[in-house]
């Protein structure tokens, strides 16, 4: 059965000019960023209910789909908070069609989704046969090129479309393709099982626990933030590593949330909105720092003096590349991804600013491009002399890249998340924690 062995679909411009590494490494890579981590995490709100009460509701979901060979549900060391859900058992995973099965077509971004366990939402579908009925059982195939036409009745015929499961109806044509001023909404099919193995049980997030990768959740962890202390979070929405913070806190102290995306901060607002440890507001982070001399009296927002915020969180926008699977890349020219390091910069320069004397900084991204993670580490050891680099742990990644002016002692405080990690199966990411002079 095909399956796609690089997210750029052969483009060998943006493989070896905007990943910048070796040639030899390459491929792994990108083999790799195509591929599915097969481990599912939660982040449990301690603040609200128990890790073990909820493991016992995921472990009934898991037993009333799969019976006694359901997978394993288990914490991990140092991340209290973390409940993490096994892939099934190999013998257990359908890896190809039965052919007597009707076809859905999704996109590949519904596509990656599926194979990280999750249900198929009606934005998703390309395309349905003609005549699938409620509750019949359809193959689920994921179309890498982008040329399905939406709404295709007949069967459609690609030799880049990849089976990623079998699923069972829950909309109809009809409902899927209805040409009416309100898109079809909610779940179009309800998948049954899928080649990555990972449970199909949808998203169990709620106000108790957070759907989330492992490299996010130790982000926060890397902060390390304080009850009672002043924590920025400058690029915020969707808000998952913000609520992380405020559960750190114990929602004691205060947590700015900013983002320059007003659609984005609004929908953040209703879950942010249960801390009282909380404020966002929608704001460009280039500008953060007030014009001095500052406004006399208190500041209640944005833009804020010098030296106002004991911890910063710059989970900076970046290119994605870490986000996996990964099964075609929407980035298409090199200027996109290299336009990237200049507003990281900004950004990381404002939070130079803003933090106290003492201060922690914790810069992270969810790519693997050598520009956005070391290559950014290595300019702001040179720009910034009253930042240094200290150890990002607790410690789930492996060490940074070496580049000639960031030695080996210092690319060993990072941590990468990437292919040659043989611990740990998840998406790739980045994180560099510093810590200003006194
Ligand atoms: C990687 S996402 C942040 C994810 C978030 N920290 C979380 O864990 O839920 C990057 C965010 O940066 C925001 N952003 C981009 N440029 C910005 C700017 N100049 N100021 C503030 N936010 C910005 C984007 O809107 C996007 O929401």
């Amino acid at each position: 059965m095909f399956y796609p062995k690089t997210p750029f679909l052969g483009n060998p411009l943006l493989e070896a000019e905007i990943l910048k590494v070796n040639s030899s490494a390459l491929a792994p890579l990108l083999e790799w960023l195509c591929r599915t981590p097969k481990v599912t995490t939660y982040r449990v709100n301690t603040l609200r209910v128990s890790v073990d009460a909820f493991r016992k509701k995921v472990v009934e979901k898991l037993v009333a789909r799969y019976g006694p060979e359901s997978p394993r549900v288990y914490g991990l060391p140092n991340l209290p908070e973390v409940l993490c859900i096994d892939p099934l058992a190999e013998r257990l995973i359908q890896t190809s069609p039965d052919s007597r099965l009707k076809e859905v077509i999704v996109d590949t971004s519904c596509g990656a989704a599926l194979l990280r366990g999750a249900h198929i939402y009606a934005p998703g579908v390309l395309a349905m046969e003609s005549n699938a009925q409620l509750e019949e059982l359809v193959s689920v195939y994921a179309d890498l090129t982008g040329k399905c036409k939406r709404g295709s009745i007949t069967r459609y015929d690609s030799s880049v479309k990849i089976f990623l499961g079998t699923g069972k109806v829950l909309m109809q044509r009809y409902q899927l393709f209805n040409n009416s001023d309100q898109p079809a909404n909610g779940i179009a099919v309800e998948m049954q099982s899928n080649v990555s193995g990972v449970p199909s049980l949808g998203d169990l997030s709620n106000e108790d626990a957070l759907l989330q990768n492992l490299p996010s959740i130790v982000c926060v962890r890397v902060l390390d933030p304080q009850p009672g202390e002043c924590i920025l979070d400058m690029c915020a929405a969707p808000g998952n590593k913000t609520s992380h913070i405020a559960e750190l806190l114990g929602d004691q102290g205060s947590v700015v949330a900013l983002d320059n995306s007003a659609s984005r901060v609004r929908s953040m607002l209703p879950k942010l909105a249960v801390y009282n440890s909380i404020t966002a507001h929608v704001f460009d982070s280039t500008k953060t720092v007030a014009p001095d001399p500052a406004p006399s009296g208190e500041v209640t927002g944005p833009p804020f003096p010098c030296g106002s915020f004991d911890r910063i969180l710059l989970d900076a926008p970046c290119s994605g590349l870490g986000n996996r699977p990964q099964l075609s890349c929407n980035i298409k020219k090199p200027k996109v991804l290299q336009s990237y390091p200049n507003i990281q910069r900004r950004l990381f320069g404002q939070a130079v600013q803003l933090l106290r004397p003492g201060g922690t900084l914790v810069y992270s991204t969810c790519t693997v491009t050598e520009e956005e993670c070391e290559g950014l580490v290595s300019w702001a050891l040179r720009k910034f002399p009253e930042v240094r680099l200290v150890d990002a742990t607790p410690r789930w990644g492996g060490a940074g890249l070496p580049l000639p002016d960031l030695d080996a002692t210092k690319s060993c405080l990072l941590q990468r998340f990437g292919h040659s990690e043989e611990n740990i199966d998840t998406v790739g990411f980045f994180i560099a924690k510093f810590q200003k002079e006194s």
